[in-house]
């Protein structure tokens, strides 16, 4: 595939290296300086940028005919409005808050294990999550769908940053040296705790999900998620 990367950070510089080694091709390297885009040599677009600049570099990727994989997190107040403009260029897309194998397996238990718990009373449950200093957003988008995950299957009402209320489930972040990312779910009642955790130990499983996402996507049209990918 002849991809092109929006966004050459952290993400980028590691997709760019696994896809060549998958036998991929980098045509192009868009930054926020970039101003001639080569959309006619680009077989599909994966963008790991910024809250700011995702909202405008998948939509241009759709008026482009251009399928898009993204990772970036934090946009998501506009996600809507770039479904309509995919739907209407007949475009291709999937955006996942976290492409790694083992967070989507993470998703699945997380959805079991809220209905297991919606049967029993004296748990509170919370979410924590830990990442580097650097990361723009919080919560993060991975603690996001966990609280989904949850709130489709218990009596919480919303999520909050640090919420006290009865029925907000609480998100707690933390930013803190290099880490890549490590997300827990707490159920605490008066006599015991349980917690389900993922730790990621660098970021090469967000990459490679995110590559193997892009060569699933290529050829088809409509908006996809890695639960389609994974076949979960
Ligand atoms: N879904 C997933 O699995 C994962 C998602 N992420 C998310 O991906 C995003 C990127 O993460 P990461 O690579 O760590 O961040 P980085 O800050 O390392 O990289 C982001 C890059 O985007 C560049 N950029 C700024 N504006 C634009 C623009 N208009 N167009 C294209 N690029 C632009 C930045 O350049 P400059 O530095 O010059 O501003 C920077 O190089 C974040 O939102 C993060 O939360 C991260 C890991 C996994
Ligand atoms: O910014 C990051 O680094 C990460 N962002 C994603 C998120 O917001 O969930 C995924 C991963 O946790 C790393």
């Amino acid at each position: 595939m002849k991809i092109a990367l929006f966004g050459y950070g952290k993400m980028g510089k590691m997709i760019e290296s696994l896809a060549l080694a998958r036998n991929h091709e980098i045509v192009a390297k868009i930054d926020i300086d970039t101003v001639d885009i080569p959309y006619n040599e680009i077989d599909i677009a994966i963008d790991f940028s910024t809250p700011e600049a995702a909202f405008q570099n998948i939509t241009e990727c759709f008026k482009n005919n251009i399928p898009v994989i993204s990772g970036t997190t934090g946009w998501l107040s506009n996600y809507e409005e770039a479904i309509a403009i995919c739907d209407k260029n007949n475009g291709a897309f999937i955006y996942a808050s976290n492409f790694s194998l083992g967070v989507n397996l993470f998703f699945e238990l997380n959805q079991k294990l809220a209905k297991m718990m919606q049967g029993v009373s004296g748990y509170r449950t919370s979410i924590e999550e830990i990442h580097h200093t650097q990361k723009l957003d919080a919560p993060s988008g991975t603690a996001i769908t966990l609280a989904e995950g949850i709130l489709d299957n218990s009596a919480y009402k919303t999520w909050k940053l640090d919420g006290e209320k009865e029925q907000e489930l609480s998100i707690h972040s933390i930013r803190e040296g290099q880490v890549p990312g490590t997300h827990t779910i707490a159920y605490k009642s008066e006599v015991d705790s349980i917690e389900i955790k993922h730790t990621a130990h660098n970021r090469e499983g967000f990459a490679l999900g995110a590559i193997i996402a892009a060569e699933w996507l290529v050829g088809k049209t409509g908006v996809y998620s890695m639960k389609d990918v994974l076949n979960l």
